[in-house]
């Protein structure tokens, strides 16, 4: 596995379509137009039906709307990179919808969760160069974290344009296409989880009785200075943890809390299970082409 963070101007040259331009695709738009990646003019963002989405996202970003089917159509025949952004229960209709655009050496770059390359290739008929991701949102504040797997079909440059994108975001790291599963249980599905616990430490707080701004802002800044103290400090969570922890003291009181009532299982059984629901997810796209067939 490999990370990196650097950036790359060659998406410049290249235009883009988000094929489905909801949070996700935003939040990839505003990261690239924002760092000057990719320009504006060069990317367009077309929905199934919601026009005023994309008169939004032209308004936010400078992006390109195609709002007629002429101008979907023509967008998606023309971009050299079309970035699949729509939910898994609406990929198999938009890839058939795709497929009779598409030229040979156009790039797809899939964000859905579950899909796989091969499924990705069997509804398009072809051994179109795919790039299959694993983003989260953080990608619209340059704070993304993106697992990423290529089609064997996926030229040097192609590799390197898509590695371009996300790492004008984050931090892009290349993983087997099985891991991607993973992926998505520990960074794509991840950031939920973290603000899943600030909601139960913010509710806390005001039931202990601080007000809402001050038990935000605490846990705001908790929370972003342990992740900037693991990032910073190099150390490990574990040993980073044990100097907060006092023998016999609060932070150890809270933990044993945390531990009695399961707390490490729990995480664990929830990553599990979420790698496990992107697996059934790709299994029934899979079985939804292999009907279409
Ligand atoms: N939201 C997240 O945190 C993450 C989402 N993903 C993946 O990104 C994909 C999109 O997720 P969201 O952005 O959250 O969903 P969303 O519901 O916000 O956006 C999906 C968009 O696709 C459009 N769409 C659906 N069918 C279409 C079609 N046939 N032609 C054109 N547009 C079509 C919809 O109109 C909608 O705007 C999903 O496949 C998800 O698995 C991946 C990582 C993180
Ligand atoms: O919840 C989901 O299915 C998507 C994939 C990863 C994050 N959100």
């Amino acid at each position: 596995m490999t990370t990196a963070s650097a950036s790359s101007s060659s998406l410049l040259n290249k235009t883009i379509v988000f094929y489905g331009a909801g949070s996700m695709a935003e939040a990839i738009v505003r990261g690239i137009v924002e760092t000057g990646v990719a320009a504006p003019g060069n990317v367009t963002v077309l929905n199934r039906s919601n026009g005023d989405r994309l008169l939004e996202l032209q308004k936010r970003y400078g992006v390109v709307p195609a709002l007629t089917e002429e101008q979907k159509n023509a967008a998606l025949a023309e971009s050299d990179i079309v970035v699949l952004g729509m939910k898994p229960k609406d990929s198999a209709t938009a890839l058939l919808a795709l497929k009779p655009h598409l030229r040979p050496n156009q790039l797809i770059v899939s964000l859905i969760a579950g899909l796989t390359i091969g499924t990705i290739q069997q509804l398009l008929a072809s051994e179109q160069p795919v790039i299959r991701t694993m983003p989260n949102t953080s990608s619209s504040i340059g704070l993304g974290a993106t697992g990423i797997s290529f089609s064997a079909s996926v030229p040097e440059d192609g590799r390197a344009l898509a590695l371009s994108m996300f790492q004008a975001i984050g931090i892009a790291a290349v993983v087997e296409e099985n891991l991607l599963q993973t992926v998505t249980a520990v960074s794509g599905s991840g950031p939920a989880y973290i603000y899943y616990m600030m909601e139960a430490m913010i509710r806390s707080g005001i039931e202990q009785g601080l007000s809402l701004d001050a038990a935000s802002e605490l846990v705001v800044q908790t929370v972003r200075g342990a992740a900037e103290m693991v990032r910073t400090t190099g150390e490990d969570p574990a040993e980073l943890r044990r100097k907060v922890t006092s023998p016999n003291g609060t932070t150890q009181a809270a933990i044993e809390t945390l531990e009695r009532l399961g707390f490490p299982e729990a995480i664990d059984k929830a990553m599990l299970r979420c790698a496990e629901r992107a697996e059934e997810m790709g299994q029934a796209i899979a079985d939804e082409a292999f009907a279409r067939k």
